[in-house]
């Protein structure tokens, strides 16, 4: 796994953060509205076609592959293309994740239409894919470790809306790293609970 170090300063480093945010942002507006627009067809089909166009502009200059996991000279972390919390990825709710009181991990969001399975209720994948990552920031607060094993239990359906996440670690055994983790409704209700097993991966060991 690569780690590339960027050559930039803390000032560049807020530019780059004020002009890809909002256009994040912007990108995950459109894509709520796009599942949820009443417009007409001719709305739709002149949108259709100012979208592709400005998709053709931003192809012009892009990386190959992934953003990946960059870090300034500086030590900055930048995950900007991860699925849950990067600043430059539209899928993402984006989650801010930060340190509980308890020394675990803790994130309030919200969970929108484009986030939906059952009619009003949160994808049972993306309930996945959230704790995933929240478990994952809380056993790699010291050093990387992957998820080996993540086992779910849907207690109850988590409605689309507010939604908090919490993740701690419960115990540590040699290279692996157990960790429990929950999400919550609105009304604090436990809606799916998770014990994942993370994993300090061999090629991370010893450094
Ligand atoms: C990165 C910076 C970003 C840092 C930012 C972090 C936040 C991101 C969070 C996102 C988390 C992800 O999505 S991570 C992406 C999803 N996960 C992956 O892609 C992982 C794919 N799998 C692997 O790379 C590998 O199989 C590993 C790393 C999981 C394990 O390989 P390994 O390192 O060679 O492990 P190995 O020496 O054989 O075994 C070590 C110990 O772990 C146990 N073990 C091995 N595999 C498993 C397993 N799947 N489940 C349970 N336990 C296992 C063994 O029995 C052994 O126990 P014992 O004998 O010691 O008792």
């Amino acid at each position: 796994m690569q780690f590339p170090v960027e050559d930039i300063d803390a000032d560049e480093l807020a530019r780059r953060e004020a002009l890809f945010g909002p256009l994040a942002d912007t990108v995950r507006e459109l894509i709520d509205v796009t599942i949820r627009s009443e417009a007409d067809e001719d709305t739709i089909l002149e949108a259709a076609q100012r979208i592709r166009d400005v998709t053709k502009r931003l192809n012009d200059r892009r990386c190959e592959g992934g953003f990946g996991v960059r870090f300034t000279e500086h030590g900055h972390m930048m995950t900007w293309g991860n699925a849950v919390s990067g600043l430059r990825n539209a899928i993402a709710p984006p989650l801010v994740v930060e340190q509980a009181a308890d020394g675990g991990m803790c994130s309030d969001f919200t969970l929108g239409a484009a986030y939906e399975g059952p009619p009003g209720l949160v994808h049972g994948g993306v309930c996945a894919l959230v704790l995933d990552q929240v478990c994952g920031m809380a056993a790699s607060t010291a050093k990387p470790n992957l998820t080996g094993t993540l086992s779910l239990r849907y207690r109850r359906p988590t409605p689309l809306g507010p939604v908090r996440a919490r993740a701690r670690i419960d115990r540590i055994e040699g290279v692996k790293t157990f960790v429990v983790g929950e999400l919550y409704d609105a009304d604090g209700n436990v809606t799916v609970s998770a014990e994942g097993v993370f994993i300090l991966p061999a090629w991370a060991r010893g450094r």
